[in-house]
């Protein structure tokens, strides 16, 4: 196997790593499918911040590639090469599947299918063999271009092969997950929320914060976004509408952009990875007039939150206790509340709920503190969180 890169060193956004013998042993997450499947585009889009037409240029990957994620949750994403066979020589199935905690299987629906399903049994059969806790995610990718019959008929039909080979082989404890999804809309961003969702071993106590934060502060539906990626790490238990999860979504990029624009000091340059890493503020850097404040403190935007461009290369807002609001033409609002330098809260609630607007502000506080104490429980900064007013 080849060497690892050091995530610090200066490479290119978009490049990904190559293996070493050497590996740490964070979780990992191997992503892996038959050649031209769609895997390095996703990682890139999802990871990397390239847009979705670029990965038109992207070439076949010939060698097994690691990507250190350097977020809120440490792990390593693995893109398994379409071109190379489980039984290669230079493969070592007890590395590669004994520390997987997620095998994302991609496979293209706007292709004949049946060669991806062989391959997927194969990988089911072995993988699980060696290593009983894998979860494996099929991604039914590339449904851009099908019908909604024709995707919920793939789906259906990809289940059913499945399934019923893994009855014949009398394997039947497999933890097996599908997602219909696209790099061209938000459906990929949200199938990795779900798996990455399953690696976080606190994610019940997240969800119970959430569901905690909607009740006593009149909140219709709350995430809590991986700054970067955009993956949702945890949500409140009320069902998901992709609506509400994309406007959310989208917010991020707003505020982004205008912290570009009027963020005061924080400049951040992207990992290799393409995560944020914000620099110490410089003395006497950002705007002098008042306008600087406005993304540090309660930046109110009266702005659609749609179709707004993405900027990875600068910080989303200042500090942990840095807040956005933007009301929609619709008598709602949205509300984002930064949580630490990875992570962010994104709420959709009323536009008249901010009629107590220093209510929201201190819950959402409390609660951001008290996901500081869950997710990094050595931190200084995470001092016993205050109580919730309703
Ligand atoms: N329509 C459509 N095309 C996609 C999608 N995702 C990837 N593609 C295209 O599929 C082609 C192959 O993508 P790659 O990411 O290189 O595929 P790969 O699985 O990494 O291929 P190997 O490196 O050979 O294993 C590219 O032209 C992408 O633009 C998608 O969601 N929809």
């Amino acid at each position: 196997m080849l060497v690892a890169g050091d995530p610090k060193s200066n490479v290119p956004q978009h490049a990904w790593m190559p293996l070493s013998s050497g590996q740490t042993a964070k979780p990992r997450l191997l992503v892996m499918g038959l050649r031209r499947s769609g895997k390095s585009s996703i990682l890139n889009v999802v990871f990397n911040k390239m847009s979705p037409n670029e990965t038109l240029f992207l070439e076949s990957t010939s060698i097994m590639s690691r990507n250190d994620i350097l977020s809120f949750l440490d792990f390593q994403l693995w893109d398994f090469p379409g071109n190379l066979e489980l039984g290669d020589s230079t493969v070592d199935p007890g590395l590669l599947f004994q520390q997987c905690g997620a095998l994302v299987f991609v496979i293209d629906a706007q292709d004949e299918y049946i060669g991806a399903l062989r391959r997927l049994y194969e990988v089911i059969i072995l993988a699980h063999r060696l290593n009983s806790t894998i979860t494996f995610e099929v991604f039914i990718h590339k449904i851009d271009g099908l019908s909604d019959e024709h995707k919920i008929d793939t789906q259906r039909d990809i289940y059913q092969r499945l399934h019923d080979e893994l009855a014949e082989s009398n394997v039947h404890d497999v933890h097996l997950s599908f997602h219909l999804t696209s790099i061209y809309d938000h459906s990929i961003f949200e199938a990795f929320s779900k798996v990455i969702q399953k690696l976080i071993p606190q994610l019940p106590t997240l969800e119970n914060l959430l569901n905690m934060l909607c009740s006593n502060t009149n909140v219709e539906k709350v995430f809590l976004f991986d700054t970067a990626s955009k993956i949702y790490i945890a949500t409140d238990s009320s069902p998901v509408d992709m609506q509400s999860y994309e406007l959310c979504s989208d917010m991020i990029d707003v505020v982004m952009d205008i912290s570009s624009i009027y963020a005061r000091t924080q400049h951040a340059k992207a990992t290799p990875s393409g995560y944020l890493s914000l620099q110490p503020p410089s003395t006497n850097g950002g705007s002098s007039n008042g306008r600087a404040q406005a993304s540090s403190n309660a930046a109110v935007l009266e702005a659609a939150a749609n179709g707004m461009a993405r900027d990875p290369g600068l910080a989303i807002v200042e500090d942990d206790e840095s807040h956005a609001t933007i009301r929609l033409n619709n008598g709602q609002a949205l509300y984002l509340r930064q949580v630490n330098q990875h992570l962010v809260l994104v709420s959709l609630l009323r536009d008249d709920s901010f009629e107590r607007q220093g209510l929201i502000h201190y819950n959402f506080g409390c609660i951001s503190e008290a996901l500081n104490m869950v997710l990094m429980p050595e931190s200084p900064a995470t001092a016993a969180p205050h109580q919730l007013h309703i």
